[in-house]
Parts: structure tokens; sequence; C-alpha cells
């Protein structure tokens, strides 16, 4: 059986608020941050493609190891149809 190809890490210099993607509508609040439509403004390479809509959660530096906690998490279940992708983790 073929293996999917793995998806290709994005740089976190090149995924900028504002410039790469805009942020849009409060999706829903959680224990540590609130979570924003994304909208992809441009491609960030011809290699990487990102979906025109994603979503951005956002929060306080204060709780920054718990979203880097979380995007281990995703990150290690990257293989799996069913759970969502972590594309970058940065501050603005
Ligand atoms: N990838 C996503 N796509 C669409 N909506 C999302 C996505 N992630 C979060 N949401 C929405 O934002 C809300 C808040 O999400 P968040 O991950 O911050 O907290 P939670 O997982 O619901 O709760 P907690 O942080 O307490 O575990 C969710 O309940 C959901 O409605």
């Amino acid at each position: 059986m073929k293996r999917k190809q793995e998806p290709e890490p994005v740089n976190p210099s090149s995924f900028h608020c504002g410039r790469t993607w805009s942020k849009g509508s409060l999706i829903g609040r959680g224990s540590f941050g609130s979570v924003f439509v994304a909208t992809l403004k441009k491609p960030i390479s011809p290699n990487i493609t990102l979906p025109p809509f994603m979503a951005v959660k956002s929060a306080e530096v204060s709780v920054s190891g718990s979203l880097q906690r979380e995007k281990q998490v995703l990150d290690n279940l990257r293989r799996c149809p069913h759970i969502i992708r972590c594309f970058n983790l940065g501050k603005n």
C-alpha cells in the first residue's frame, strides 16, 4: 500500500497575519484562547498548499506553553485523517 506523502512543514517566518492570511470573525472561545476564521491571501510557496480558509487560535503569551503542547499533539497525530492539522505557531 502506498503511504500518503507527508505535507511539507510551513516556514514560520513566511506565515504572516496581514500578508499571507487575514483574520476574520470569531468562531468560538476555549479555556485559553479565541478561535477566528483565517482567509488565505496568497500562497506561501508553490510546494506548500494551504486551504483557502483556516481557523486561527489567538491567546495571551502567558499560555503559549499550552498552545505549543497542543501543536505537538496535533503534529504527532498528523497522519490521522480525522485530526486537524496545525500549520504554524507564531507571535503577532
Ligand atoms: N479548527 C477549527 N475549525 C472550526 N472551529 C474551530 C476549530 N478549532 C476550534 N474551533 C471552534 O472554536 C471553539 C474554541 O476552540 P478551542 O480549541 O479554543 O477550545 P475547546 O477545545 O472548544 O475547549 P477547551 O480549550 O476548553 O478544551 C471550539 O469550541 C469550536 O467551536
